[in-house]
């Protein structure tokens, strides 16, 4: 069985938040970013969960282990289900960042590059002379290694990713769109049935949604595509 495909909330504040949830019935998989964070805190993660949902808060750490460690005790506090940081943060925040969350069943991922890198734009930009899914494999590597549950990938890194560290090893896909659908700022993109043949665990799915005429008519769509369904 398929997990519910995870809605980026990317709204500014709480008031559009609730606008698009009344739209749906059903508890769902909502993630949480930096920008709705940043706005209204703690606190809407918690009436999110009162609500039954369940929660990504995709902060995306990044700093030194000592710092990521500390914020992760906060964070524990929370009761979420997934959070995450930066590979590139190095093996040694990782641990810390686990350690941060020992006890509270939250799971933690990796970044490992970012769905709105190309190739060329990794290797000329962060001076990496191997290939995009080397340095992805590498990370997620560097991720089980340090007791990770799984990673951020693309779709097409994630087959990959399974052979190098399990098929139980999380494998969280951005950059969902449905067939023919624009790109935005992101590179590497592919459909929810690429995302499912590809061994992805999970979707992570925003405008495609919540820029939709009918956010709960494109949710049914791409969950339909994503579990098999159409
Ligand atoms: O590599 C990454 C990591 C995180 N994201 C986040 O996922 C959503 C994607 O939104 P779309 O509107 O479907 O493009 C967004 O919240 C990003 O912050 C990612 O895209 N890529």
């Amino acid at each position: 069985m398929t997990s519910k495909p995870i809605i980026a909330l990317d709204f500014p504040s709480k008031l559009d938040v609730e606008e698009f949830l009344s739209e749906f019935t059903e508890p769902l998989f909502l993630k949480v970013g930096m920008e709705l964070f940043y706005q209204e805190g703690p606190e809407l993660v918690h009436t999110l969960n009162r609500y039954g949902h369940d929660i990504f808060l995709d902060l995306k750490l990044h700093d030194i282990p000592n710092t990521v460690e500390a914020a992760m005790r906060r964070i524990a506090e929370l009761g979420v289900d997934m959070v995450n940081v930066h590979a590139a943060g190095g093996l040694a925040m990782m641990e810390a960042a686990k350690r941060g969350l020992a006890g509270s069943g939250t799971k933690l991922i990796a970044v490992t590059q970012l769905t709105s890198t190309s190739e060329e734009q990794m290797q000329q930009e962060q001076l990496i002379s191997a290939s995009l899914e080397q340095s992805v494999v590498h990370y997620a590597k560097l991720a089980k290694q340090a007791g990770l549950d799984g990673v951020v990938c693309s779709v097409h890194e994630a087959k990959a990713i399974g052979v190098a560290c399990g098929d139980d090893f999380l494998r969280v896909t951005p950059g969902i769109r449905p067939a023919a659908s624009e790109s935005h700022d992101q590179k590497r993109i592919a459909t929810p049935s690429d995302a499912k043949a590809q061994g992805s665990t999970h979707i992570v799915v925003g405008r495609a949604i919540t820029r939709s005429e009918n956010p709960q008519k494109s949710y049914d769509y791409i969950n339909g595509e994503w579990s098999g369904r159409s």
